[in-house]
């Protein structure tokens, strides 16, 4: 049984030039102790649709407008009441933010902010909480952790804030782990850590994590399933294995395609040409149809298409390809 379950979720953002239907559609599974991958260009709506998860909108102008989100034991997430919703937010289900300084106030040393968020959740003395708060900073493997307790955070490298942040979403060991992008803002060597950390955290605790990126590397080197998503939709989902060494979807063939070697060595580097879609007036049929180098008349026309498992391939592989179906369509 999955641990969450996102049924055609739909999530709008209200602005000047009008309604954008950033999530449009989308659903998927989060199996216990899986690391799911979330991956697509800049504006695909990975981040909207987890943040949808918890609602976690900066602001009045987004809202969730359809779908449901089953955590599983506690119930739909999106019809909650905010103040149960937060009594989810940090103890069942965690967030990581792709710039840990977000995350993190400039003025409290860090062991108070970490020693806070178990304080907000359990009655703990300071005493217990400042040791526990220790004990969180050796599990994320931050060097003199006793002397880090004290420190502030612009005291800290980029890498040791984000493992300070790991720390406070671990602290309640909740049993979801929504990674937004928790590497980007660091170096290559850093970003290899933090991967190894998280994984290292899963292996241990059984902990699912959701983990967006727009790096199919990164996928590949920690992922088990993922899903590819493309303007508000998921185009593509299934095991790592499937989606990278059988891409069926012509959007997850092009982000391949437009990787440099280590994912995709035997093709050639290839760019996607355009940008993706307007949310606010997305193209009819396929949304990827106006940039896909395989397209037919009939995949700009009528409703977007549907995740369908392609046939005679694994029942767990779907794409939402209409020329999935049509023979020899798609080389
Ligand atoms: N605060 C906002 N106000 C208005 N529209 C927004 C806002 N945040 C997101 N959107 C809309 O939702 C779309 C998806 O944004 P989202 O941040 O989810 O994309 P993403 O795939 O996570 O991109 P990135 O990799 O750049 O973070 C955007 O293209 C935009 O139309």
């Amino acid at each position: 049984m999955s641990i969450l379950s996102i049924r055609n979720l739909q999530t709008e953002f209200r602005g000047p030039a009008g309604i954008a239907r950033a999530v449009d559609g989308v659903s998927f599974d989060v199996n216990p102790g899986e690391i799911f991958g979330i991956v697509g260009e800049s504006g695909c709506g990975k981040s909207a649709t987890c943040r949808s998860i918890l609602r976690l909108f900066a602001g009045a102008t987004a809202r969730i407008v359809g779908g449901e989100v089953i955590l599983e034991g506690t119930g739909d997430l999106a019809q909650m009441r905010e103040s149960d919703l937060a009594r989810v937010r940090g103890r069942e289900v965690a967030f990581i933010f792709q710039d840990p300084l977000t995350a993190l106030n400039p003025t409290m040393r860090i062991g108070k902010q970490v020693a806070e968020v178990i304080r907000r959740h359990r009655k703990v003395s300071r005493t217990e909480a400042r040791e526990a708060a220790l004990q969180l900073l050796r599990d994320v493997h931050i060097t003199s952790p006793e002397r880090r307790l004290d420190a502030f955070p612009h005291e800290l490298s980029g890498g040791l804030r984000q493992r300070v942040v790991i720390a406070m979403a671990l602290a309640l060991q909740p049993r979801l782990i929504i990674a937004d992008e928790p590497t980007t803002a660091l170096d290559v060597t850093v970003q290899d850590q933090i991967l190894r950390l998280l994984k290292e955290r899963r292996d241990g605790t059984g902990t699912s994590i959701i983990f967006i990126t727009h790096d199919l590397g990164v996928v590949s080197q920690i992922c088990d399933r993922m899903a590819v998503m493309y303007a508000g939709r998921v185009v593509e989902t299934g095991s790592v294995r499937q989606v990278l060494d059988h891409p069926s979807h012509p959007y997850t063939r092009a982000l391949l395609d437009a990787l440099p070697g280590q994912v995709s060595r035997d093709r050639d580097l290839t760019p996607i040409e355009g940008s993706p879609p307007s949310l606010i007036t997305p193209p009819s049929g396929c949304r990827f149809a106006p940039r896909c180098r395989v397209a037919r008349p009939c995949c700009a026309q009528g409703a977007a298409p549907v995740l369908k498992p392609r046939s005679g391939v694994s029942a767990d592989h779907l794409d939402a390809c209409i020329l999935t179906e049509v023979p020899d369509a798609i080389a």
